[in-house]
C-alpha cells in the first residue's frame, strides 16, 4: 500500500500544491495504459504530408501540455515523471551544475543495450569513458576518419546506379551506409563483418521500445519470464559474442607492448585503456564491450533517420534541393568533396538544422532527481524522473512563430542563436550541457559527405508510394521507409 498508493498520492499532492497538474495516477499502471492507447490510436491514422508531427508521435505530451500547462506530472507505472518544457528549467536540468540531475536508471531492457556505459553512467566512470570517446571523435581523429567515410559514401552512390530512373528506399540505403561508416571508422571492421551484430541490435531496439511502458508486478520476472525477456537475453548474448570476436581479432593483430599497436581508432583507444598501466583510467573488459555496443547503436540509428528525413524534405522542396546542389557544385564541381570544404556548405548546414528541428531523431532526454531539489521555484521530491521533450521544444510556436510546422531552412541563415533568439533550449537535437552528444561533429560530417555526393550525381522526387508516418522507436524514424525516384544528372 505504501509503494502502490501512499507514495504516489503524496508526490501527486505535493506537486499539485505547487501548481503542477497532470493526468491522475492510476493504481500500479500510472498513465501507461492511456499513453499506449493514445499512441496506438495516433499511429493507426494515416498522416497527411505535414511536418506537424508532434501530435502524431507523442500525442500524450502534446495533449497534456495543452491541458495541464508547460510543466506537468505523468506516471510510467509507479514512476513519477515531471515533463518540463519551460526553457529556463530545461537548461538548469541539462547543465546540471551541481550534479543533482543524474541520468535516469535504465530499465532492465535498456540495460541490455546500453548497460552502464557512457550514455547511462555517472561520476568518475563517466569522466573516464567520456575522455576516451572525446579523443576518438574530435579534432585530428575525426579528420583521419574522413577517408573511410568518403569510401563508404562512394560505395553507396555506386550501388545506386542500378536504381537510376527508378524508386529507391533511402532509409534502407542509409542504414547500410551509416552501419558501414561506424564499423569502418570506429572499429576498423565492415558492415558485412558486423551484419549479424547490427541485425541483433535492431531487434533488441524494437523489444526495448515495446516494453518501455509495460508495467509488471515487482518480482514477477523471477516466477515467469515473458518471450521478450527470453529473446532479449539471447540477443544480448549474441551481441556480446559478435563484439568479442571483433575485439579478440584486433587484440590478436596487435603486437602487445608496442606503442599504438592497437590502432588509433575508437576500438584501438578502448583496448589501450583496457591494457593500460594506469589503474584509475583502466577499462575492464565488460566496460570495453559496453562501449562498443553503445557506439554501434548510437553511431548508426540516429544518423540513419536524420539522412532519410533530409532527403524527404529536399524531395518535397525542390527549390532547396537545387540551392544545396548549386552550393556543392560551386565548391567541389564534380570532384569528390574534401574535409575542409564541407565546413563551407552553409545552405546544407541550414537544411540539416531545419531537419533536426522538425524531425529530431532523439526526442526525449531523461534525468532523475536523487535527493529533493529546488528546480527553479519548484520543490521536486526524490526519485522523480525529469523529461525534457525535445520534439515539444522544437515545435513550440512561441519560440519558432506561427509557421513552426513549415520547412524553412532560412531560419538558420544567421546561425542557431539568431534562429532561437538566444533561447538555447529551443533547439537541442544533440542535447545540451556536459552530456551533449559525443558524435555531433562525426554525424555532421558523415551526413554532409553523403548528401554532397548524392547531390552531385542525382536529383530526386518523392515516389507516389511514400507513406508519411514518422514513428518513435527509440529514435523518430520513417515507419515505412522513404521512397524517392532517382534522376541521374550525369
Ligand atoms: C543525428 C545524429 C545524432 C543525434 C540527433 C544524437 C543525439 C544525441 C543526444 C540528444 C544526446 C544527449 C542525450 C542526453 O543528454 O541524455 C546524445 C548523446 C550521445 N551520443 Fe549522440 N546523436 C547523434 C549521433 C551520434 C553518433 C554518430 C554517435 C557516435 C559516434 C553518438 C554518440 C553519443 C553518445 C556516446 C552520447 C552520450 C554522451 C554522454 O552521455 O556523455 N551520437 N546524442
Amino acid at each position: 500500500i505504501h509503494k502502490l498508493w501512499w507514495t504516489p498520492t503524496r508526490i501527486q499532492n505535493l506537486m499539485r500544491l505547487q501548481g503542477i497538474k497532470g493526468p491522475s495516477y492510476r493504481l500500479l499502471y500510472g498513465n501507461a495504459t492511456e499513453i499506449i492507447n493514445m499512441q496506438t490510436e495516433a499511429m493507426s491514422r494515416p498522416m497527411n504530408l505535414s511536418h506537424d508531427i508532434f501530435s502524431h508521435v507523442q500525442p500524450h505530451i502534446h495533449s497534456w501540455a495543452k491541458r495541464y500547462g508547460r510543466n506537468f506530472l505523468q506516471w510510467y507505472g509507479l514512476q513519477p515523471v515531471l515533463v518540463v518544457t519551460e526553457p529556463e528549467l530545461c537548461k538548469e536540468i541539462l547543465n546540471n551544475k551541481d550534479g543533482v540531475y543524474p541520468k535516469q536508471k535504465p530499465s532492465k531492457f535498456v540495460k541490455k543495450l546500453l548497460g552502464d556505459g557512457i550514455t547511462m553512467t555517472t561520476g568518475e566512470k563517466w569522466v573516464k569513458l567520456r575522455k576516451v570517446s572525446n579523443h576518438a571523435f574530435h579534432g585530428e581523429s575525426l579528420k583521419n576518419m574522413f577517408a573511410d567515410m568518403k569510401a563508404s559514401a562512394e560505395t553507396m552512390v555506386e550501388r545506386w546506379k542500378i536504381h537510376e530512373g527508378k524508386e529507391i528506399d533511402v532509409f534502407e540505403e542509409f542504414r547500410l551506409y551509416t552501419s558501414e561508416v561506424i564499423s569502418r571508422t570506429a572499429f576498423g571492421s565492415s558492415y558485412l563483418e558486423g551484419k549479424t551484430l547490427f541485425e541483433k541490435l535492431s531487434k533488441l531496439t524494437i523489444i526495448i521500445f515495446r516494453n518501455l511502458l509495460k508495467v509488471r508486478f515487482p518480482g514477477m520476472s523471477k516466477v515467469f519470464r515473458t518471450s521478450d525477456e527470453i529473446e532479449s537475453d539471447k540477443l544480448e548474448k549474441g551481441i556480446r559474442d559478435s563484439i568479442m570476436e571483433i575485439v579478440k581479432k584486433r587484440e590478436k593483430e596487435a603486437t602487445i607492448g608496442e606503442k599504438d599497436s592497437f590502432g588509433n581508432d575508437f576500438l584501438g583507444l578502448l583496448l589501450k585503456a583496457h591494457h593500460g598501466a594506469n589503474d584509475k583510467q583502466r577499462l575492464s573488459f565488460e566496460e570495453l564491450v559496453e562501449e562498443c555496443r553503445t557506439f554501434y547503436f548510437a553511431g548508426q540509428e540516429t544518423t540513419n533517420s536524420l539522412l532519410s528525413w533530409i532527403v524527404l524534405l529536399m524531395a518535397l522542396h525542390p527549390d532547396w534541393q537545387e540551392e544545396a546542389r548549386k552550393e556543392v557544385l560551386q565548391l567541389f564541381g564534380k570532384q569528390t568533396p574534401n574535409y575542409d570544404g564541407l565546413a563551407q556548405l552553409k545552405t546544407m548546414s541550414m537544411i540539416i538544422n531545419e531537419t533536426l528541428r522538425l524531425y529530431p531523431p532523439a526526442i526525449l532526454i531523461v534525468r532523475r532527481v536523487e535527493k529533493e531539489v529546488k528546480l527553479g521555484k519548484l520543490l521536486v521530491p526524490a526519485n522523480v524522473e525529469l523529461l525534457v521533450p525535445t520534439l515539444a521544444l522544437h515545435h513550440e510556436p512561441q519560440f519558432w512563430g506561427q509557421d513552426v510546422g513549415l520547412f524553412k531552412p532560412e531560419r538558420f541563415s544567421e546561425g542557431v542563436s539568431k534562429a532561437t533568439n538566444d533561447n538555447m533550449a529551443a533547439f537541442i537535437p544533440f542535447g545540451m550541457g556536459p552530456r551533449m552528444c559525443v558524435g555531433l561533429n562525426f554525424a555532421a560530417i558523415e551526413a554532409k559527405i553523403a548528401l554532397a555526393m548524392i547531390l552531385q550525381r542525382y536529383s530526386f522526387t518523392l515516389s507516389p508510394g511514400y507513406v508519411h508516418s514518422p514513428s518513435e522507436s527509440l529514435t523518430v524514424r520513417p515507419q515505412h521507409g522513404v521512397q524517392v525516384i532517382l534522376h541521374s544528372l550525369q
